[in-house]
């Protein structure tokens, strides 16, 4: 599988695989046969005896399918023939999906999960998550990131099987999964968790705690293992080393679905009236429809009808390779649900898929790497237009400048330690992106040559390293660049900010589309602008009750102003009359300022009583701001670590697309907003 990351070829139409496996039995019907060489199964049914006629003809029905897995067929046969092409393909970027579907009892669960009781019964699931640590870590230059989901859909519900630390007794106790709908049309996801496991040992884990979740969630009543449908997902996502600009991503999911049991049959003679069967659980009815309308090559295709057809858009008929399991138990008891099954195959194995490498570029990794050119460039520039000496201001570190550099014959002793610090550094960053930001000063670079020399030899200088001047040669071929050299590079160098600014405003606004795409489907951004309406509401009522404090304390002093003015008043008065030797005040008059004085106090007073109620109702206003303003800043945090936390999974391409590209976009928002 070397060089997985070469450029992605094209949309490829591909027919989804059908594969029948027999279930080991007791006591295997005689009437059914069946070839794995030549990969078909055979039943022979008596003739409808309903019809009076006493015959012993049969009919018979032959289906072929691509693979056919007999009852001996060991679990790491059917993963390497079933399962491990599409883990491959995935691992190149190409979507996947291995589909069980059969009666209840017949062998699904035991395929795709596989059985406890010995290791080599271990199904695909983790045979996948076995093969997937390996294959990657045998593809040097490649690295991958591993994200595992598990949902559980029962009744129409999803439910997240991976939530750890939570207690589960029943279906309901886990994390519900909704399916949404966006502008375009796009289906997601929303509160399914994704978990990034770095080793096999993890997605193990996660493994056995999702079928720990889906085993003590079942109840005798609901049966959920036998009417639930569970889809165990691998999101893959891998980069090449020196081209990590471009990031390939895929899911993988083995989907175990629900017993496909149907009721409406009237005994054997039903065979070729199948068609009014109807299956017992409404999901597998709405797939059927899918699936019909695929086959039959119709222009509207029921996904929307149902979760699991949702689920499943882009694994019947869209961007994934998928195959399916048809699973049988081969005894007589069970033939009429057996052709069913192989029924149901045969119209599978007419749809095509189309399949393409869902390969994009990062963004973020561009414009490092464009501003790492640039820098580079700039130094390139630096140097020619100095004819190898810089004289930039912007050259740090030396006291004379870079023009003087050229002048001396060696570095000092502080500039070599400087120097093979940054030589050491440079050396033993692993990454393609790290640079060795010498002086763009040919004594400078020399020296670093000297220094690497050393090291690949195994000698590094231990005392001064440029010895001598730089030859004259060298600084007068650098010097020797036109003018012309000059200007195209700096154009170059100009036309490389601009794609960077390019591209860095695409980034921003992608990050903005996606908070802006997040939130509007966020409970928690619903808490947040709750929280903010109730505080400009309570920010309103305190600007008018502070009003109200400031106008009754301003009434106040106005009063008591007044009351002062009148009390000089009348001692002036008073003092007048004295000094007139007139008479004491005029009695009425005493008792009519004396009221005076008196309503002015009860005045105050009501106006003191006035102040006190608005002062009282802000500092509650105040409070509850205060309140609001925590449970404001606790939603805002649940948003963020929603936003951080935010599953990728829908059934279609489309979406998908804009969802990992939101996704990205997210880290780098999140970023910003923690800075
Ligand atoms: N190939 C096989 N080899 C050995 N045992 C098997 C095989 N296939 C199925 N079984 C056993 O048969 C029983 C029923 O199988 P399983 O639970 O996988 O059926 P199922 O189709 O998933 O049923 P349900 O729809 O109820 O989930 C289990 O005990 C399982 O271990």
């Amino acid at each position: 599988m070397e060089g997985a990351i070469e450029p992605a070829p094209g949309p490829q139409a591909q027919r989804i695989a059908v594969f029948l496996r027999l279930r080991p039995v007791a006591r295997p019907s005689g009437r059914i046969a069946a070839s794995p060489q030549e990969g078909w199964v055979q039943f022979d049914v008596p003739k409808d005896a309903a019809q009076g006629l006493i015959n012993n003809s049969r009919e018979t029905y032959r289906f072929p399918f691509d693979g056919l897995l007999p009852p001996d067929a060991g679990q790491g046969e059917v993963f390497d023939r079933v399962a491990l092409p599409v883990l491959r393909a995935a691992l190149d970027g190409y979507n996947g999906t291995v589909f069980a579907f059969g009666q209840t009892g017949s062998g699904k669960t035991f395929t795709i999960t596989g059985g406890t009781e010995r290791y080599a019964d271990r199904g695909l699931i983790p045979r996948a998550i076995s093969a997937l640590f390996a294959e990657a870590a045998a593809r040097p230059g490649h690295t991958y990131a591993v994200h595992i989901s598990y949902l559980e859909i029962y009744n129409e519900s999803g439910f997240d099987l991976l939530e750890p630390g939570r207690e589960v007794r029943a279906l309901e106790d886990l994390p519900r999964v909704n399916i949404q709908e966006d502008d375009s049309g796009a289906m997601h996801l929303r509160n399914l968790s994704m978990h990034r496991c770095d080793t096999e040992e993890q997605a193990l884990n996660m493994l056995f705690l999702g079928d720990t979740n889906r085993v003590v969630a079942e109840t005798p009543l609901n049966q959920a293992s036998s009417r639930s449908h569970c889809v165990f997902t691998l999101h893959i996502e891998a980069r090449r080393a020196g081209a990590d600009a471009l990031v390939r991503r895929s899911k993988l999911h083995f989907v175990d679905l629900a017993g496909s049991e149907r009721v409406g049959k009237s005994g054997l003679a039903a065979h070729t009236q199948l068609k009014e069967a109807k299956y017992i659980n409404l999901s597998l009815h709405f797939l059927e429809q899918v699936i019909i309308s695929l086959q039959e090559g119709r222009t509207h295709v029921p996904y929307r009808n149902s979760l699991l057809t949702m689920v499943l858009r882009d694994s019947l008929g869209g961007n994934t390779r998928t195959v399916m399991v048809a699973a049988v138990a081969p005894e007589a008891q069970h033939i009429e649900e057996s052709i069913s099954t192989c029924r149901f195959a045969q119209r599978v194995a007419m749809i095509s898929n189309k399949v393409e490498v869902n390969e994009e570029l990062d963004l973020e990794v561009v414009i490092r790497q464009l501003k790492r050119e640039n820098a580079l460039l700039r130094q390139e520039l630096q140097l020619l237009r100095n004819g190898g000496a810089s004289s930039s201001g912007d050259s740090a570190g030396t006291a004379e400048g870079s023009a003087g550099l050229e002048q001396r014959m060696q570095l000092t002793e502080a500039e070599q330690h400087v120097l093979r610090r940054q030589v050491q550094a440079f050396v033993e960053d692993p990454s393609p992106d790290s640079l060795l930001g010498v002086e763009p000063s040919m004594l400078f670079i020399r020296a670093a040559f000297d220094l690497l020399k050393g090291m690949a030899r195994g000698t590094a200088p231990q005392g001064p390293t440029a010895k001598g001047p730089a030859p004259a040669g060298a600084a007068a071929v650098v010097g020797a660049a036109t003018e012309a050299e000059l200007r195209s590079l700096r154009q170059l160098v100009q036309r490389q900010e601009q794609q960077i600014k390019v591209l860095s405003d695409a980034l921003l606004a992608d990050q903005h589309k996606a908070f802006e795409y997040f939130c509007a489907t966020s409970p928690a951004h619903d808490a947040v602008a709750e929280h903010k309406a109730v505080l400009r509401a309570r920010y309103e009522e305190a600007r008018t009750l502070g009003s109200q404090v400031s106008a009754a304390k301003q009434r106040i002093s106005d009063l008591k102003a007044a009351m002062e003015r009148r009390r000089l008043g009348r001692s002036m008065a008073a003092l007048l009359r004295q000094q007139q030797g007139g008479s004491e005040e005029d009695e009425a008059e005493g008792q009519r300022e004396a009221a005076e004085e008196e309503r002015a106090k009860q005045q105050i007073e009501q106006e003191k009583a006035a102040y006190r109620t608005a002062y009282e109702q802000l500092k509650a206003v105040k409070a509850d701001i205060d309140g609001v303003q925590a449970a404001l800043e606790r939603s805002r945090a649940r948003l963020q670590a929603d936003f951080q936390a935010w599953p990728l999974l829908t059934g279609n391409a489309a979406a998908d697309r804009d969802i990992i590209r939101f996704y990205e976009a997210r880290a780098a928002l999140l970023k910003g907003m923690r800075a």
